[in-house]
């Protein structure tokens, strides 16, 4: 996952100094702990999100789970990586052919802006995320400080999950967007958790499609107008961009945890 992450880059100007006190996985530790604790009860059906910061959300359903805390909980993983995580956990799993509602899902992002409006995808699996939060009635977003910005945007690139075919084609008419601002597509390459192909192989999602990332050298105007822009180009399976879906964000700082409510 990691590998996968590599290929955009985020600035981890706040972080760094936060991470003389706590590390990053401590952070991430923290915010995945306490949404489950405040959010998951039993009975419930659970979106497990993907990633290193939701990886700790989903060991700690595991491990109520284990305990006796919770019971009878299925969860619906956003990943294929997610899905093997739960189950070396005993989490029970379900998919939205059988439960089209969650009670709650819990998830990371690459960036939060002040509106709660998120980017993710930086590790491929936004298809997957978007469908099952979607289809939450909370969604519970969790991070450290590093992801707050004033506007989505320059500091992480927008991935967009796209189909192969002729994808220099479907990049091309990306990038042409009125609302995308010049924005430069760059096809991902590298590892995939999914494939586990290294170097310069294209990389491939759970859903194997390709990940386009738009980078951009200014914020983002309107987040709302982009997302209406991207479903329309032919070619294109989701995107990053998760516009007015937020409930919470739990975010890691130096000077403790904060939620942020929509
Ligand atoms: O595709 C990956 C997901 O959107 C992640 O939630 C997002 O990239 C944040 O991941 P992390 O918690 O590892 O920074």
């Amino acid at each position: 996952f990691h590998t996968l992450r590599s290929a955009p880059q985020r600035a981890f100007g706040t972080s760094l100094k936060m991470a003389t006190k706590l590390t990053q996985d401590e952070l991430k530790k923290m915010v995945g702990y306490k949404a489950v604790d405040d959010h998951v009860k039993s009975g419930m059906v659970v979106g497990l999100g993907t990633g290193s910061t939701a990886y700790f959300a989903v060991e700690r359903v595991g491990q109520k789970l284990a305990s006796g805390e919770l019971t009878d909980i299925v969860a619906i993983p956003t990943s294929i990586r997610t899905k093997e995580q739960a189950e070396s956990l005993n989490i029970p799993l379900v998919t939205l052919d059988t439960h089209s509602r969650l009670d709650v899902a819990i998830d990371g992002a690459d960036l939060v802006d002040p509106a709660l409006n998120l980017v993710k995808g930086g590790g491929g699996a936004l298809f997957r995320e978007k469908i099952v939060e979607a289809s939450a009635d909370k969604f519970i977003v969790i991070v450290d400080q590093s992801k707050i910005v004033d506007a989505l945007g320059p500091a992480f690139p927008l991935p967009i999950e796209c189909l192969p075919f002729c994808i220099e084609h479907t990049m091309r008419n990306l990038e042409a967007l009125p609302a995308m601002q010049g924005a430069k597509a760059v096809l991902r390459r590298g590892s995939s958790a999914n494939n586990q192909v290294d170097g310069e192989e294209i990389a491939i999602s759970d859903n194997q499609c390709y990940l386009v990332d738009m980078h951009f050298d200014e914020p983002i105007k309107d987040p709302v107008a982009l997302a209406d822009q991207i479903n329309k180009v032919v070619g294109t399976v989701e995107h990053g961009l998760f516009v007015g879906m937020t409930t919470s964000v739990i975010i890691a700082g130096e000077d403790g945890i904060t939620v942020k409510d929509a």
